[in-house]
């Protein structure tokens, strides 16, 4: 079966195929991509990674049955302001590059490699645009489903893996059986770290690996068991879902304002069912700006700061860019939309 060269059908395939040669750039321009490519972003990036990680030679994945499943996958996000699919295609890139980091050269296996790229593809697969404790409040269906824990998430995993039941898509038809089982182990680890609820638990054991952290002689992290391995991949995940603000200013101001209309959409229909409207959701009383600088202070920068310790100094251009954008937004507190200011 023959497939289009860049994975996707366009009418402008030299824009695109430019827009992805920086694949492996921590800058990609992930909503040009999303425009190039007839809103495709998902299946065009992790189309390109596959190629770039020959990951279908090494696993004799059908170029065809691949782009049947990214595609699938694909039309399972949701068309909410955030959680879509640009957001998938983009944690997919950011988890792409964070790989790259010459402090893990030859670290993780191929395997554990292809289970990372997989799980930032599917990892807010089906998202509806609401929080986990929103879910819980209103008793929704998937709350029910889940008994209130990692309700997204769990969500996401089956989603994702009940989509590879269908010959046709099934990507990993040529593993072994053992291979699967440790895919399938490592991805449901990986997306349910991306759980925000467990952010300061991850946060706390990155914190004790980088105290007692083992290289080798050219300063390549030893990572000799399976939680060390794993721990390290979980806060890369994290690190990904959590990059907007390490992004170029412009890439992540048009993050903010997604995320922001989708916890205000939230906020809506918690004033509508007349429930407490959740912090940071209420379109109202809103202060985009300090929002944001709470979110690098508190959660942001400390995951960074200690990533970027640990992968010391393949991530100090990350660390500073987010440095410069927490102080745009200090030096922008209240300008935008004619707020008034404080
Ligand atoms: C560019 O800005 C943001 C990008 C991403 C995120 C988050 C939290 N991503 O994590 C996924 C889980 C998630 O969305 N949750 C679960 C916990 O409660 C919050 C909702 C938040 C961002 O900014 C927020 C915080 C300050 C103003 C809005
Ligand atoms: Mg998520
Ligand atoms: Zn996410």
């Amino acid at each position: 079966v023959n497939v289009p060269e860049l994975g996707v059908e366009t009418q402008y395939p030299q824009e695109l195929a430019d827009v992805l040669s920086r694949i492996n750039d921590w800058g990609l321009d992930t909503f040009k991509v999303e425009e190039l490519s007839d809103q495709r972003p998902l299946t065009a990036i992790t189309y390109r990674i596959f190629q770039e990680r020959e990951l279908c030679r090494i696993y004799s994945i059908e170029q065809s049955t691949l782009l049947k499943y990214l595609l699938t996958l694909e039309d399972h996000y949701q068309q909410v302001p955030y959680h879509n699919k640009a957001h998938g295609a983009d944690v997919c890139q950011s988890m792409h590059v964070l790989l790259n980091a010459s402090a893990l050269d030859g670290v993780f296996t191929e395997l554990e490699i292809m289970s990372a790229i997989f799980a930032s593809a599917v990892h807010d697969v089906d998202h509806p645009g609401v929080t986990n404790q929103f879910l819980i409040n209103t008793n929704s269906d998937l709350a029910i489903m889940y008994n209130d824990e990692s309700v997204l998430e769990n969500h996401h995993l089956a989603v994702a893996f009940k989509l590879l039941q269908s010959q046709e898509r099934n990507i990993f038809s040529n593993l072994t059986t053992k291979q699967m089982k440790t895919l399938r182990k490592m991805v449901i680890d990986m997306v349910l770290a991306t759980d925000m609820s467990k952010h300061m638990q991850l946060l706390a054991d990155l914190k004790t690996m980088v105290e007692s952290k083992k290289v080798t002689g050219n300063n390549i992290i030893m990572l000799e068991t399976y939680d060390d391995r794993i721990q390290v991949l979980q806060n890369m995940i994290h690190c990904a879902d959590l990059s907007n603000p390490t992004k170029p200013l412009d890439i992540y101001t048009r993050w903010t304002d997604r995320i922001m209309e989708e916890f205000w959409r939230q906020g809506d229909k918690e004033r509508d069912l007349r429930l407490e409207i959740s912090p940071m959701c209420d379109r109202r009383v809103a202060s985009v700006e300090k929002s944001q600088i709470g979110f690098i202070e508190f959660i942001v920068h400390p995951l960074w700061e200690t990533w970027a310790d640990l992968v010391y100094p393949d991530a100090n251009n990350i660390l500073e860019t987010l440095e410069q954008n927490r102080d745009w937004y200090q030096s922008h507190i209240g300008q935008e939309n004619g707020a008034l200011s404080s």
